[in-house]
């Protein structure tokens, strides 16, 4: 947690499907994050954070995003995925901490504590305040605002939800990591002005086809205005 302190953690991810999938790839973009600057690299799947692990000094937050038939919860659903990433070398794992159903019979419950009696410091990834006091009375390292926005009761935002980052650092006494829709360094700013203990970095850095189509649709709107002035 020192390490990862008032710093960026650069979001590395590609899915299958995605143009830069693949963990050569990135490791590379991984390596790219660490010579700009990053503390730390968050990543999907045990194979992409084995070459991550190679590839960089940071440390590395694993997680594996897999969708089961009987269950919503994607992000590192169940035991086996932090055995995975724990064999594959992750310093810390990011665990969807919502009371949503998880596959078979596995609880929040029996999640943190498994994980707690292999010791892997436990990023819980919440949506609500509520999550978060949960997972901290659970005894997680830390919480991460990752999923507001992505489950059926937290607001739909265009930027980061800067409400409940603001009051998770006023409520909770472990670290409150800043994630999701972080699109501008102003706003790295503003999530640290607030008491954000680190700030995670996506898709503004790790996903091109997203970062050229920001600068795309400024050109189409900018055609636009053109033609609306002759
Ligand atoms: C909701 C979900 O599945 N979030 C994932 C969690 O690891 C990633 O797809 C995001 O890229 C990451 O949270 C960073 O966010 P952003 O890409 O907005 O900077």
């Amino acid at each position: 947690m020192k390490q990862i302190r008032k710093g960026l953690i650069a979001s590395c991810q590609a899915l299958p499907g995605e143009p830069l999938f693949g963990s050569d790839t990135m490791a590379k973009m991984a390596k790219a994050a660490e010579a700009g600057g990053a503390v730390a690299i968050r990543a999907n799947s045990a194979e992409d954070v084995r070459a991550i692990k190679q590839a960089v000094e940071l440390p590395v937050i694993g997680i594996v995003k897999r969708d089961y038939a009987d269950s919503e919860v994607y992000i590192t659903p169940t035991p086996r995925e932090v055995d995975e990433l724990i064999e594959a070398g992750a310093d810390m794992i990011a665990i969807d901490a919502t009371q949503r159903k998880r596959p078979g019979e596995i609880t929040l419950e029996t999640m943190v504590d498994y994980m707690r009696s292999l010791n892997i410091p436990i990023m819980a990834d919440i949506s609500t305040l509520q999550e978060g006091e949960y997972a901290a009375s659970l005894g997680v390292t830390c919480v991460s605002t990752t999923l507001s926005g992505y489950t059926p009761y937290s607001p739909n935002l265009q930027g980061p939800d800067l409400e409940l980052i603001k009051e998770a650092v006023h409520k909770l006494t472990i670290p409150v990591i800043a994630e999701g829709r972080i699109q501008e360094p102003s706003q790295v700013e503003e999530v640290l002005r607030l008491g954000a203990y680190a700030v995670v970095v996506g898709s503004a850095i790790s996903r091109p086809q997203l970062i050229t189509k920001r600068f795309a649709d400024a050109a189409r709107k900018a055609v636009i205005l053109l033609n609306g002035n002759e």
